[in-house]
C-alpha cells in the first residue's frame, strides 16, 4: 500500500514560558498521525530563522495563529498526497512555497512544526522508533550536559553567564551519568540553602542564586561536585555559555560583564584566566558576540587546542553561514538548533558539514520548551556526540533525557 499525507493540522499550544507555540498533527492515508511542536529561544541569534508572530494585541503580539494558518492552509495544499518518506522533498517544497531566505513569510515555527512531524508520521507508519527511521545503523547515545545555574536572559539571578552546565566524563552508561548529575544536583541545591541562597529554578531547570559572579558560581560548582562524592574535572566536567551577543554592546564594540566594560582581548584574557583556574572547565559557547568575528577568531586561535569552542548566535545553524565560519577558521565545535534553520534537512545538512570539517556538535533545546523529546531521538539518529536539554528538574527538560533512557533501554549493549 502507497502510504500519502492526507492532512496536515496545527493548533496553538502554551510552551514552558507560557507562551503561544505551534503544533502540528501530520496524518497519512493510512490513517497515522506524527504530531510534533516547536519550542522557542530568548537570547537568539540576528540570522536565525524567521519566528512568524502575530504580533496584534492579543497575547502581548506573541499569538502564532498566522503560523497556525499557513500550516492549515497553503503548506497543507502544497504536501497533500505526497510521500512523508521523502522528507528532503517534502522540506524542499516548503522552503520553496515560503521563497524567502530566511522563511519570513510562511514562519520557519510553521514549516519546522510541519518537517518534524512528517518526520515522526513516516517513522508511525513504518512501526519503527523515530531514532531509527532518521538514523543509520551507527546509533550512538550522545555525552549530555546539564543546565544546572541560569544566568543572562533565562533567570533574574543577575549572573551574566547564561549557564554553567555539567556533564558526566566517566559514567559506565547514559543512565549512569543521569544519576550522577541528580548526586550533584541535589547536592548543589542543599549547598545553595545552607548559604542562604534561592533554590528556586531558571527557564532551563538550572537554579538562580544570586551568586557575586562567575567564579562564585563556578566554586559553587566545584564543592557541591565534591561533596557528593566526585572529582571535578575527571568525573564531572564544566562547560558555560556566556551567551556573550547579550550583554556585546555594537557601538562601542564591548562586552559589560561584570560591572565592566572589557574589550575584545580583555575578555579573552578573562576566560584565559578563568580555565587556567578551573581545569574542569572543559567547553565554552559564545564566549564572544555573533557581532565580533574576530574576537571569537582570536579566542579560536588562543584557546581552541585545549578546549571546545562552541558556535551559537554566530552560526545559527545556517549552512551557509557556518561554511563561512569554518572558511575564517571561527570555532571548533558548533551548536545544532532546528528551528533556528527550520527545517529537519537542512539541520541535517548543517551537521554533515560539521563532520566533514572536524567541528564538533551539541545539539540544543530552547530555553522555551515543550514535552516534545524530537531532538532526543533526532541526537541518537545523527549521532551529534553531545546534546544539552537544562537540568533535571523541570519536566519539559527531563522528558529529553528520560527518552535517551528509554532509547538505551530499547538499544542494549
Ligand atoms: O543560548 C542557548 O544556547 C539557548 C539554549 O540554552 O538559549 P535560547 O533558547 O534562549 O536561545
Ligand atoms: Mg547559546
Amino acid at each position: 500500500m502507497i502510504v500519502l499525507i492526507e492532512n496536515i493540522h496545527a493548533r496553538e499550544i502554551f510552551d514552558s514560558r507560557g507562551n503561544p507555540t505551534v503544533e502540528v498533527d501530520v496524518i497519512l492515508t493510512d490513517g497515522v498521525l506524527g504530531r510534533a511542536a516547536v519550542p522557542s529561544g530568548a537570547s537568539t541569534g540576528d540570522r536565525e530563522a524567521v519566528e512568524l508572530r502575530d504580533g496584534t494585541e492579543r497575547l502581548q503580539g506573541k499569538g502564532v495563529l498566522k503560523a497556525v494558518d499557513n500550516v492549515n492552509t497553503a503548506i497543507n495544499e502544497a504536501l497533500h498526497h505526497l510521500s512523508p518518506f521523502n522528507q528532503a522533498m517534502i522540506d524542499g517544497k516548503m522552503i520553496e512555497l515560503d521563497g524567502t531566505n530566511n522563511k519570513q513569510r510562511l514562519g520557519a515555527n510553521a514549516i519546522l512544526g510541519v518537517s518534524m512531524a512528517v518526520a515522526r508520521a513516516a517513522a508511525n507508519s513504518k512501526h519503527v522508533p523515530l531514532y531509527r527511521y532518521l538514523g543509520g545503523i551507527d546509533l550512538q547515545l550522545p555525552q549530555p550536559f546539564f543546565n544546572v545555574i541560569n544566568g543572562g536572559v533565562h533567570a533574574d539571578s543577575g549572573i551574566d553567564v547564561q549557564e554553567f552546565l555539567i556533564t558526566p566524563v566517566k559514567r559506565t552508561s547514559f543512565r549512569d551519568g543521569v544519576e550522577k548529575i541528580a548526586n550533584v544536583y541535589h547536592t548543589l541545591k542543599k549547598n545553595l540553602a545552607k548559604q542562604g541562597f534561592e533554590t528556586a529554578v531558571g527557564d532551563e531547570g538550572g537554579f538562580a542564586p544570586k551568586l557575586a559572579n562567575t567564579e562564585a558560581a563556578i566554586e559553587m560548582l566545584y564543592q557541591s561536585i565534591r561533596d557528593a562524592g566526585y572529582q571535578p574535572g575527571a568525573e564531572i566536567a564544566i562547560a558555560i555559555d556566556p551567551a556573550s551577543s547579550e550583554f556585546y554592546d555594537d557601538d562601542s564594540a564591548l562586552y559589560h560583564f561584570e560591572d565592566k566594560d572589557l574589550t575584545s582581548a580583555e575578555l579573552l584574557e578573562y576566560y584565559t584566566k578563568l580555565v587556567a583556574k578551573y581545569p574542569a572547565i572543559v567547553s565554552i559557547e559564545d564566549g564572544f558576540s555573533e557581532h565580533d568575528w574576530a574576537g571569537f577568531k582570536k579566542q579560536t586561535d588562543t584557546m581552541g587546542q585545549n578546549i571546545q569552542l562552541v558556535g551559537d548566535d554566530i552560526f545559527v545553524t545556517n549552512p551557509a553561514i557556518f561554511t563561512e565560519g569554518i572558511k575564517a577558521g571561527v570555532a571548533n565545535a558548533i551548536l545544532i538548533k532546528l528551528n533556528q534553520i527550520g527545517t529537519v534537512t537542512e539541520t541535517i545538512e548543517t551537521i554533515k558539514l560539521a563532520r566533514a570539517n572536524g567541528y564538533k556538535t551539541m545539539l540544543s533545546h530552547r530555553s522555551g520548551e515543550t514535552v516534545d523529546s524530537f531532538i532526543a531521538d533526532f541526537a541518537v539518529a545523527m549521532n551529534v556526540g553531545q546534546i544539552k536539554s537544562g537540568s533535571i528538574a523541570r519536566g519539559e527538560r527531563v522528558e529529553k533525557y528520560n527518552q535517551f533512557m528509554r532509547i538505551e533501554e530499547e538499544l542494549g549493549d
